[in-house]
């Protein structure tokens, strides 16, 4: 077994809890609130723009070509028809101004600022793993696609032969890179593997974490 493999089966419980979370069935029955897409897309929207920045940070550190290149179009994807998807998504949600980042986010956004400042390959690509297998994951489930593009198109995002490639390359260097680090590398990469999958499942979790009730309650008390 390679080292993503390992971390993936290590990591089982939450990584099946996130993929079989409660956004996902109702993302894939169509039946997701607006709120709690509206919630969750804007949050997304702010982990990507710190992920094309990760993206740019193994294009620098990557120690080939071919895989340099292949994350390059990749990054080109991302801030091509993704940020077009988020665009028309958090128009017709009615989003229109940033929002601050909620827990999870903002520990994602550490993270991949921790993976992007150590300029380690090894480390930059264990966080892209995490985030692009997991939602490769989720998003190839053998049901029919919902009829909403809102949902279908977000779904399709991260499914696909393409984008099955990618995954694969991004599990192939890792592995690579892993089977050639020290130890202490490798601890890391671990570390950092196992973070990224709790914060996937935490950045489900918020989006069904009205932040406005709390407060509703508060007045409803004076
Ligand atoms: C939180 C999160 N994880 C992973 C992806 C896909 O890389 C995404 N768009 N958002």
């Amino acid at each position: 077994m390679g080292f993503a493999d390992e971390q993936r089966a290590a990591t089982a419980r939450t990584w099946d809890a996130a993929v079989g979370h409660r956004f996902v069935d109702e993302l894939w029955a169509g039946r997701v609130d607006d709120a709690v897409l509206a919630r969750y897309l804007a949050q997304d929207a702010l982990f990507l723009d710190r992920f094309v920045a990760l993206l740019g940070a193994a294009v620098a550190s990557a120690d080939r070509t071919p895989p340099r290149l292949a994350i390059a179009r990749q990054l080109g994807l991302v801030a091509g028809d993704e940020d077009d998807y988020f665009g028309r998504a958090l128009t017709r949600l009615g989003v229109t101004a940033p929002v601050d980042p909620l827990p999870p986010t903002q520990g994602f956004l550490e993270l991949m600022d921790d993976a992007r400042r150590s300029g380690s390959y090894a480390e930059v690509l264990t966080v892209l793993l995490v985030a692009e297998w997991l939602y490769l994951d989720w998003a190839s489930r053998p049901e029919p696609s919902p009829r909403d593009w809102l949902h279908a198109e977000w779904i399709d995002l991260h499914r696909g032969s393409a984008f099955r490639a990618w995954v694969e390359l991004l599990r192939a260097e890792t592995d690579r890179v892993a089977a050639g680090a020290d130890d202490a590398t490798r601890d890391r990469m671990a570390a950092m593997f196992s973070r990224a999958v709790d914060l996937e499942l935490a950045f489900f979790d918020a989006a069904y974490q009205d932040q406005d009730q709390d407060q509703d309650q508060d007045q409803d008390q004076d």
